[in-house]
């Protein structure tokens, strides 16, 4: 109701709203109505365009070494629902993940229950396991397809309630699903995660998990506890992983992150005593880890970012690619190191 009747002030003040708001904020007014209101969302399915999974793989085109994700009308979607004898109501289960600058909804929905390879043909491009892509795909398209594909799991994951084991019903943009039984409304989830630079004030610590392309170090990273606040999970996380007291710590900025699960990475900038270095590797979560110089980490940023072998066998250091917050955190880190006199 709350909605509706906003809709309809919007609709009448629309040309004093346009110049009352910026652009950004009737985004986000419009997108609350979306949510709110499965009528105007069902009105929004119906001019929108749709970013289409297969088992949680997104549809992408390739463009030289690039990925694009195509985005398909919603013509081209009852053409291929038909095409499949399909009912046009599987354009419902798609769930919202945002709006252009002239409020046009963006959904996601995975076709998984249909055959992939006519999908393919039809629509000339390829479903594509999302981190093989993340790295290569256009600026935009990695956080729109990394919460889509976030989003998309979750609903697959929660049919049910876990209270009465009945099935839960998503509202029609999937910002949650509710127990008609019971009343229950279940959100989305995802798992907070530091991810921490360490520093000695002139080395910097990373570290590399066995799962890692060969090479590849990054910042030390681990999930939050029940209970804890940020600054004791980095404490804990550094004194877990390799042995170290963290003196001090500040919070740099976050991402979302869409592997294994739906993490909301937390990056932080740490320090140690320069005279409380001595590292001790924890083998349980931890391959190798170690101190790094300014000149070493400039001399990694200055390779192509893949393994690259040595004569003696071992990789030389390969850091993450620039998509990945860790990145951001290094390249701060080098930043601080050109201001601070040495
Ligand atoms: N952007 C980047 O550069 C990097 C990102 N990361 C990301 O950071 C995240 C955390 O890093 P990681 O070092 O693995 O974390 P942790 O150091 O916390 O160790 C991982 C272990 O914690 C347990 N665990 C506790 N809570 C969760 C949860 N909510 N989900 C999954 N496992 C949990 C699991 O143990 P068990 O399975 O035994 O129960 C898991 O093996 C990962 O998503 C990883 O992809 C990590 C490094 C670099
Ligand atoms: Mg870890």
């Amino acid at each position: 109701m709350r909605a509706m009747i906003y809709q309809g002030v919007y609709r009448r003040t629309s040309s004093l709203w346009c110049r009352l708001h910026s652009t950004y904020v009737r985004k986000m007014r419009y997108l609350f109505e979306l949510k709110e209101d499965d009528g105007i969302c069902r009105k929004a399915q119906n001019s929108g365009t749709f970013y289409l999974f297969h088992n949680l793989s997104p549809f992408l085109k390739k463009v030289g070494s690039k990925y694009l994700a195509p985005q398909i009308s919603v013509a081209e979607m009852k053409s291929m629902l038909g095409k499949f004898k399909q009912n046009e109501q599987m354009i419902e289960d798609s769930v919202l993940i945002g709006c252009s600058d002239e409020c046009m909804a963006y959904f996601a929905l995975d076709l998984g229950s249909l055959e992939k390879s006519v999908i393919e043909s039809e629509l000339k491009g390829s479903f594509t396991e999302l981190r093989k892509a993340f790295f290569q795909l256009d600026g935009k398209d990695a956080p729109l397809l990394s919460s889509a594909q976030a989003l998309l799991r979750w609903h697959d994951t929660h049919q049910y309630c876990s209270k009465t084991g009945q099935p839960t019903q998503k509202n029609l943009a999937g910002s949650k699903r509710v127990c008609r039984t019971n009343g229950i409304i279940y959100y989305p989830q995802m798992s907070p995660v530091v991810i921490t630079l360490v520093s000695d004030g002139s080395r910097c610590l990373l570290a590399r998990q066995a799962s890692f392309p060969k090479g590849m170090y990054s910042a030390l990273a681990g999930f939050c506890d029940v209970g804890e606040t940020l600054e004791e999970t980095v404490r804990r996380e550094v004194a877990e992983e390799v042995g170290l007291e963290v003196e001090s710590l500040w919070y740099s900025a976050s991402q979302h992150w869409p592997f294994p699960n739906s993490s909301l990475m937390i990056a932080c900038h740490a320090m140690v005593q320069p005279q409380q270095t001595k590292i001790s590797v924890n083998k349980l979560e931890l391959e190798a880890a170690g101190w790094f110089s300014l000149e070493e980490i400039m001399e990694a940023f200055g390779r192509e970012p893949k393994p690259l072998k040595q004569e003696d066998g071992s990789f030389s250091l390969c850091l993450p690619p620039k998509w990945a917050i860790a990145h951001q955190l290094i390249q701060e880190w080098i930043k601080l190191q050109a201001s601070t006199p040495a």
